[in-house]
């Protein structure tokens, strides 16, 4: 029979969260230091987050491009590191990983921004239609 975790690993323990919650609060902080798309990234997905509040709309489909982005553009980061460690000379395979993670982060990126569309574009219509069918012509 096997022996029961030991405290430390135990996944229930406090102390062990707060260590991983460290290393990964690390690797945000490093990402928002270095990474200026990441920075651009979160002001964008705070003023996507502030407009569904202001129109009144679901904010869920936002914050689930929001946090994909953003995931992203972190795994992003982490593989960029790790291929300037393994290949810091030129290589096909890693120019291969490094493009293919951007690939990633633009092409979430490309949907976040149609379902931006889907989401406001209805809502903004209905509030300034009145405004623009009242125009002179
Ligand atoms: N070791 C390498 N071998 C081959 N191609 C590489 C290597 N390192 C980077 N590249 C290529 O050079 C170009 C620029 O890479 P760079 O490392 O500057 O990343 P980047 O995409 O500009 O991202 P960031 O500006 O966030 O660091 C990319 O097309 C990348 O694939």
């Amino acid at each position: 029979m096997k022996p029961p975790p030991a405290a430390s690993t135990s996944a229930l323990s406090w102390r062990r969260w707060q260590r991983s919650a460290g290393f990964a609060w690390a690797g945000l902080r490093h990402t928002w230091q270095t990474q200026a798309n990441f920075r651009v990234e979160v002001v964008l997905g705070s003023l996507a987050a502030t407009l569904c509040w202001a129109l009144r709309v679901s904010p869920a489909p936002v914050l689930l491009c929001c946090a994909l982005v953003l995931s992203l553009e972190l795994v992003n980061t982490a593989l960029e590191a790790l291929t300037d460690l393994i290949s810091p000379e030129q290589h096909p395979a890693a120019k291969i990983a490094k493009d293919a993670a951007a690939g990633a982060v633009l092409l979430a990126s490309v949907i976040s921004v149609v379902v931006g569309l889907a989401v406001f574009v209805p809502p903004l219509w209905r509030v300034f239609s009145p405004f623009a069918l009242s125009l002179p012509r």
